[in-house]
């Protein structure tokens, strides 16, 4: 048994136990061991710590930009100096591989230092006005006090992605990370310490979503949310931030369409298919969730394909040779066993997997196997109903429209991959796939400079680069008449 760490929350700089006198219990997905215990914070703790973060954002805002990124490189700076411990954290509480986890922390770092690039570009525009003696100004001003909630996959870096442009745009930070996996989110508080960003500017709260962040959502003090989460939590945040017209952006769930067709690099398109499904256990907003594959290179496709499948080696996370870890908790790993039932029954194959391996290693933990599913039809509940998991459904398609029709028959908008040479079906993919995110003979793997942004209920506002830097900001029109 580990040693377990009480973690309090953080306020104002400060690291307070909260008044409800309720803990919630951080489980290990590999051993279902308590590895750490987080606070079940109130809304009056929400209403504290917002108006900490109103006052020191008073203060905040009126440094220059290049100084905030200054104590920001800093915290990226740290946060890459403990990479081992976070990574740890992160493995404990997510169950990712170690070496994704480390991934995840340079990840971190890199948001950040992304986003502090931007302290020289907040640009405004100067525009000559119809009157005489009189000019406009347009420009960028900080939303004030930003509320950030973040999903259980990548909590970490999630969570720098957030922080990262929220405080160079010059706004302060109230962060709710998952009851799941909080841990190492709530460790930023001791480098934000560290590197002396003043109190109040980051801010970091536990409890569960519908109580500490509606507290959270619904104050008139809250000036942004940002989230990441599921698709009926984020709409559930619009409706609560509607009240204050309260700015939000989402990024939300996905369906992601992966297409092969009959001119791809077939040994490549398997590679990428393989990692954009399994990676991180499956995982990923922008996982590959349903493939198509053109019915000429079906059967060498698949052969190879599912032999690699097979080759996947799940187990301890911790180890180096492992590739895929467990599923983050019990019900995400029943929602696997409950996705290949309805599949079965609605007349899939499996092709490999479908269950929980067996072994003395899988008696305790979330395990669950690398899982294809053939015999697919496009109306099967699998097609549509997002897996977040290691479960792969697989299509055959004859025709360009047969499959964009297929690919765009979907709730969600937010990523999709498509494998071949023919530049004119590359840019007819461009011109009909319905979605903010494509990525062409690759999988994917989003880049800070680029803009992760979901179409339909895949979210909305977008985030990363500068259109996602944008959101942290409000625009301010001066209108300036001048003696003649
Ligand atoms: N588009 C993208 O970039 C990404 C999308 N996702 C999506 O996230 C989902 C999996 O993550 P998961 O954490 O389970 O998502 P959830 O939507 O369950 O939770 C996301 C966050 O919202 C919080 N929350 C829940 N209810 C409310 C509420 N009423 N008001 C405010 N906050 C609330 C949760 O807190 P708590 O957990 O404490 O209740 C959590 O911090 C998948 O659908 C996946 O597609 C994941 C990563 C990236
Ligand atoms: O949120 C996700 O699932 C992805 O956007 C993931 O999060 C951080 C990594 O950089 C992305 O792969």
């Amino acid at each position: 048994m580990s040693e377990i760490k009480d973690y309090q929350l953080f306020i104002n700089g400060e690291w307070r136990t909260s008044t409800s006198g309720e803990t919630i219990d951080i489980v290990s997905p590999s051993t279902e061991e308590v590895v750490a215990r987080v606070q079940n914070g109130t809304a009056e703790e929400a209403l504290e710590t917002l108006e900490a973060a109103d006052k020191a954002q008073k203060e905040w805002k009126k440094l220059p930009a290049r100084s905030r990124a200054d104590l920001l490189y800093k915290l990226a700076d740290e946060i890459e100096a403990n990479t081992e411990y976070l990574a740890e954290l992160l493995t404990k509480e997510q169950g990712k591989l170690l070496k994704v986890a480390r991934f995840e922390v340079a990840v971190t770092a890199s948001f950040i230092r992304y986003a502090c690039e931007g302290a020289r570009r907040i640009e405004g525009d100067i525009i000559p006005s119809d009157n005489p003696n009189e000019q406009i100004w347009i420009q960028k001003v900080p939303r004030g006090v930003v509320v950030a909630i973040t999903a259980w996959n990548f909590p970490l870096a999630l969570a720098g992605r957030k922080l990262g442009p929220a405080l160079v745009a010059g706004n302060t930070i109230v962060i709710k990370p998952t009851s799941e996996t909080p841990i190492s989110t709530l460790e930023l508080g001791n480098l934000a310490n560290k590197v002396g960003i003043p109190a109040g500017v980051i801010n970091i709260l536990t409890g569960p979503g519908r109580a500490m962040g509606n507290a959270l959502v619904e104050s008139p003090i809250t000036k942004m949310v940002t989230m990441t989460g599921s698709t009926p939590v984020g709409q559930q945040i619009a409706r609560n931030a509607a009240e204050n017209l309260t700015h939000v952006q989402l990024e939300l769930g996905g369906k992601a369409p992966f297409i092969v067709f009959d001119d791809a690099d077939i040994d490549a398109a398997v590679e990428s298919a393989l990692h954009s499904r399994f990676d991180n256990c499956g995982q990923v907003c922008t996982c590959n969730e349903r493939m198509y594959v053109h019915e000429d290179i079906y059967d060498v496709f698949m052969e190879k394909f599912i032999a690699k499948t097979k080759e996947i080696k799940v187990g301890d996370p911790m180890l180096e040779e492992t590739d895929m870890g467990p599923k983050v908790n019990k019900n995400e790993l029943e929602h696997m066993e409950h996705l290949v039932k309805v599949s079965v029954e609605e007349g899939a194959t499996i092709a490999t997997g479908g269950k929980r391996p067996e072994g003395a290693e899988f008696e305790k933990g979330y395990w669950f196997e690398p899982t294809v599913l053939t015999g697919v039809t496009q109306d099967m509940t699998i097609v549509h109903e997002e897996s977040f998991g290691p479960i792969l459904p697989v299509l055959k398609f004859k025709t360009f429209e047969e499959v964009i029709g297929y690919a765009n028959d979907c709730e969600y908008g937010l990523a999709a991959m498509v494998f071949t040479n023919d530049m004119n079906t590359i840019m007819k993919c461009n011109d009909e796939l319905e979605y903010g995110e494509i990525y062409v003979n690759r999988g994917h793997g989003e880049q800070h400079q680029g803009f992760h942004n979901g179409y339909k209920l895949s979210g909305s506002g977008g985030e990363d680069g500068k259109y996602g830097f944008e959101q942290y900001m409000e625009k301010k029109t001066f209108y300036i008449k001048h003696k003649a």
